[in-house]
């Protein structure tokens, strides 16, 4: 998907909504284990439910790769059961030396070699250019860095000095040396949502994945009010909060109504963004 395909789908459907499918096998709805594949029956519920109000999805790997065989197999049923006009984001974290990094990047671009073809990876960026460059080989396809992340710990690296900037702003202005707007996203979390402003001087243009609403209590309004851009420029994912909504038959209904709210919020920012 295109810089400007994903902006015209915010637009469409004013949303900038990522549905993090971190999909647990010992939260979903008991009921559903008796299925042949419980993750998949589950996944495809909630992208039914949540469709209408989403931009994107984002499987998070750690979620399948702990399944084993089965895992993998319903994370290949999930991506191409996630419709076309919605941007797919393998939350992966990956990065190492470039022969490896080739790997990862042929395991999730690649249709041919693991039968995944995701729009974009996550990539976490501490072994440098080398590392990302194998991913941004693949044409069309998508590289979302780690800058600045949601947890606690990001303290201990990213928020250091060096000179007269953070490390993570650091990796922002070098990483747009590597790729443009066009193939490189940022991952900022919604709980660093004070640091948007400086981060939108230095990253004008690139589209910001945003986790950290709804479970870890960042504020939508103030990730939206510093991030947004023309284009959009944000990706704001909620996974736990949509996915978990209910453990029982309505789960799909109630993750719909997290979705719509959450949608709606969008909306409105969206149109203030306009009036400015
Ligand atoms: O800085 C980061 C980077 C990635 N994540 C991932 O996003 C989702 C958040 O899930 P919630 O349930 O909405 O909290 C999850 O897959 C994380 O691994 C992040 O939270 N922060």
């Amino acid at each position: 998907m295109t810089y400007s395909e994903l902006s015209e789908q915010i637009v469409q459907k004013q949303s900038y909504l990522c549905v993090g499918l971190d999909t647990d096998p010992r939260k979903i709805p008991k009921y559903l284990l008796t299925e042949p594949d419980p993750v998949f029956t589950f996944n495809k519920a909630i992208i039914d439910a949540t469709a209408e109000f989403a931009v994107a999805y984002k499987p998070n790997i750690a979620f399948y790769e702990a399944q084993g065989p089965r895992g993998w197999e319903s994370l290949q049923k999930t991506l191409d059961y996630i419709p076309d006009a919605c941007f797919s984001i393998a939350d992966a974290k990956r990065g190492d030396i470039g022969n490896t990094s080739d790997l990862y990047a042929r395991t999730f671009f690649d249709a041919e070699a693991a039968g995944l073809s995701f729009d974009s990876i996550t990539v976490a960026p501490y072994m440098g250019h080398d590392s990302v460059m194998p991913f941004l080989a693949y044409d069309g396809k998508w590289v979302i860095l780690l800058a600045l992340t949601s947890n606690v710990g990001s303290a201990d690296f990213q928020r250091q000095s060096i000179g007269e900037q953070e490390l993570f702003e650091k990796v922002i202005e070098t990483a747009q040396t590597w790729a443009g707007p066009d193939r490189l996203m940022f991952v900022v979390g919604a709980t660093q949502a004070d640091e948007l402003s400086r981060i939108r001087e230095i990253a004008p243009d690139n589209f910001l994945l945003v986790p950290g609403v709804g479970a870890q209590g960042g504020s939508l309004e103030d990730v939206s009010r510093r991030g947004l851009t023309a284009a959009g420029g944000l990706l704001v994912n909620a996974s736990r909060s949509i996915l978990y909504a209910s453990d029982g038959t309505d789960f799909a209904d109630k993750a719909r109504h997290e979705a719509k709210i959450l949608q709606r919020e969008m909306a409105q920012y969206l149109a203030d963004y306009q009036k400015k």
